[in-house]
C-alpha cells in the first residue's frame, strides 16, 4: 500500500483561536533532534532509497503531523468536558494513561470536568451512560501502581449513534479512546457518526495492546512490560527442562495473530531452542519437521526449550484432525478464537519422543493473563505518560479521528483509518526474525511449510 502525504493528514475541527497555556513556553521552540516544532512534520519513511522512491520535493513526501502542545488551541478549556474509556484486553499502562490524561487536562489546561466511562464502550450505551466516574488528580494519584484499569474494560460491539447520544447528553467535548485495533475501529466509527451529525466533538485514540499488532507506531504501550514478564516463565521452564531427563519446556504466550511477544521474550530470556510464531508456518513430521528438530535437541543436550506464540500453527488443527483443540468461532468483538496449539504440541511431541524411546519429561506453562494484568514497567510508565500528554495536546488543538503514536521515536498524529488499515506482524524476512534465528539456531522453516500468504489469509479471513 503506497501512502501519500494526504493519506497521513488528520482532521481538524476548525481554527484555533484560544491561547494555549503553553504558548509562552513555545515561543522559542524550534525543530531539533530532540523536538519537532509546531507545523513541522515527521517523515513516514527513514531510508534514502524509500524517500528517493517518491521522486518528490521534501515537503511533499509522506509525513505525519507532529504531536505536542500548540500556541493556539481550538477549545476554550474552561468550557471543556473530557471523556475517557478503556476497551479490549487488559494491558500494563492503562492506568498510567488515564492518570496522565487527567493530570494534563486538569493541571495545565484546567478543563471543567473529566468523566470516566465504565467497562469499555458499553459504558457509552444508554444503559450505562450515567454510570461514570468523576476523574480528578486526587482520584488518580496512585492508580499507576496497579495493573488493569480503574474504569474497567470489555469486548463486544455498540451502536455508534447510541454512543454519540451519550456524548451529547453528558456534554462531552473531547473523547479519549484507549484501545487496540478494535478500540481504534470503534474510535473511527464514533468519529464518523459525530461528523455525520455535525457535532463539535474531538475523538483521540491512544493505541493500546500487549500484542503490538498495531501499525504506524514503534511499539504499542504495555508490550514491553508484557514480554518482560514473559521472560520469567521462559526461565522457569528452562530450569525445569534442563534438570529433567529428556526435558521438554514449552511456554505459550499471548499475542493473538502476531508473534512479537514470543520473539522479544525469547530474545530477552536468550534461552529458547525453538520459537514458533503465527507468521512462520511449520510442519510437524518429516526429516525437516519440528518433531525431528525437537528430537535432535533432546538427543544432543538432553532437553529442549520452546517458546510458542498462541497464534502459531493454527493451520495444523484441520490437517491433524484436532477439532477438539480448535476454538473456532469469534469472541464478542469478532476476534477469531484461537485453537490451543500448546495442547496439540504437547500431545504430538510426547507421542513422537515416546515412539523413538526418549520418553519426555514435559514442563508446560501458559502464563496467559499473568503477563498483561501487571502494572507497567518503568519504560512503559514513561511512554504512557507521554502518550497521554500528546493526546491531550491533540484534542485541545481540535484534532480528531486521530491517534497519537510514537513513530521513529517522535510523537505524531496518525489518522485512525491508518491505525486499522492492517495488522502489524513479525516480518519473516525482517531483522527481528533474523535475530531470533541467529539466537536459537533453528532453521528458517520446519519442513516444506505451506505458503505463508495462504496461512495468513486463511487465519485472518474470519
Ligand atoms: N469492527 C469494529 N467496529 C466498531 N467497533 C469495534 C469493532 N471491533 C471492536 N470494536 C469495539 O472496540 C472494543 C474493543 O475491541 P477488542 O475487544 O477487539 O479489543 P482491542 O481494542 O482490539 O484490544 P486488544 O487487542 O488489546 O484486546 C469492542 O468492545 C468494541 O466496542
Ligand atoms: O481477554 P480475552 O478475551 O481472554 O482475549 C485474550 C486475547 O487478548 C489479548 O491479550 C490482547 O488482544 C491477546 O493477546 C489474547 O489472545
Ligand atoms: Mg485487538
Amino acid at each position: 500500500m503506497t501512502l501519500h502525504l494526504d493519506d497521513l493528514r488528520v482532521r481538524h475541527l476548525g481554527a484555533c483561536r484560544y491561547d494555549s497555556p503553553f504558548s509562552e513556553m513555545l515561543s522559542s521552540k524550534q525543530t531539533s533532534p530532540h523536538y519537532v516544532a509546531e507545523g513541522d512534520r515527521v517523515l513516514l519513511e527513514d531510508t534514502v532509497s524509500m524517500i528517493a522512491g517518491h521522486d518528490l520535493p521534501a515537503g511533499l513526501v509522506p509525513s505525519f503531523e507532529a504531536a505536542g502542545p500548540r500556541r493556539k488551541i481550538y477549545f476554550d478549556p474552561s468550557r471543556v468536558t473530557a471523556g475517557i474509556v478503556t476497551c479490549g484486553g487488559l494491558c500494563p499502562g492503562l492506568n498510567n494513561v488515564i492518570r496522565g490524561l487527567v493530570q494534563e487536562l486538569s493541571v495545565h489546561y484546567k478543563v471543567k470536568r473529566i468523566l470516566g466511562f465504565r467497562n469499555g464502550l458499553q459504558g457509552l450505551t444508554a444503559e450505562h451512560r450515567d454510570d461514570t466516574i468523576e476523574l480528578t488528580p486526587e482520584r488518580v494519584r496512585d492508580i499507576h501502581k496497579a495493573g488493569g484499569t480503574i474504569l474497567g474494560s470489555s469486548r463486544g460491539g455498540q451502536d455508534a449513534d447510541e454512543m454519540v447520544d451519550s456524548l451529547v447528553l453528558r456534554d462531552v467535548d473531547i473523547m479519549f479512546v484507549i484501545g487496540g485495533d478494535g478500540g481504534m475501529r470503534a474510535a473511527t466509527f464514533l468519529s464518523k457518526a459525530i461528523k455525520a451529525r455535525g457535532l463539535d466533538i474531538a475523538v483521540i485514540g491512544v493505541p493500546k495492546t500487549i500484542d503490538n499488532d498495531l501499525p504506524f507506531t514503534d511499539q504499542s504501550f504495555g508490550f514491553q512490560s508484557a514480554f518482560a514478564r514473559a521472560t520469567d516463565f521462559i526461565s522457569s521452564v528452562s530450569v525445569e527442562a534442563a534438570a529433567s531427563p529428556n526435558g521438554v519446556g514449552i511456554v505459550k504466550l499471548m499475542g493473538r495473530h502476531s508473534g512479537f511477544i514470543a520473539s522479544y521474550a525469547a530474545l530477552a530470556a536468550n534461552g529458547a531452542d525453538i520459537v514458533l510464531i503465527p507468521e512462520v508456518p511449520f510442519t510437524l513430521g518429516g526429516p525437516d519437521g519440528l518433531l525431528a528438530h525437537v528430537e535432535h535437541h533432546v538427543r544432543a543436550k538432553g532437553y529442549v526449550v520452546i517458546v510458542l506464540a498462541e497464534g502459531a500453527g493454527q493451520d495444523l488443527f484441520d490437517e491433524h484432525g484436532q477439532p477438539q483443540h480448535n476454538g473456532r468461532g469469534t469472541d464478542a468483538s469478532g476476534n477469531v478464537k484461537l485453537g490451543n496449539i500448546g495442547e496439540l504440541l504437547k500431545e504430538r511431541i510426547t507421542d513422537h519422543l515416546t515412539a523413538v524411546g526418549l520418553a519426555p519429561t514435559m514442563r508446560y506453562l501458559d502464563p496467559s493473563y499473568a503477563i498483561r494484568s501487571i502494572a507497567a514497567n518503568a519504560y512503559d510508565s514513561v511512554y504512557c505518560l507521554r502518550l497521554a500528554h500528546a493526546a491531550v495536546h491533540a484534542a485541545m488543538a481540535g484534532r480528531t479521528e486521530a491517534a497519537v503514536a510514537r513513530w521513529r521515536r517522535r510523537f505524531v498524529h496518525v489518522p485512525l483509518s491508518l491505525m486499522t488499515s492492517r495488522r502489524n506482524q513479525v516480518d519473516p524476512d525482517g531483522d527481528l526474525w533474523m535475530s531470533v534465528l541467529e539466537t536459537t539456531c533453528q532453521p528458517a522453516e520446519f519442513g516444506s511449510a505451506p505458503d505463508r500468504e495462504s496461512i495468513r489469509s486463511s487465519v485472518f479471513s474470519a
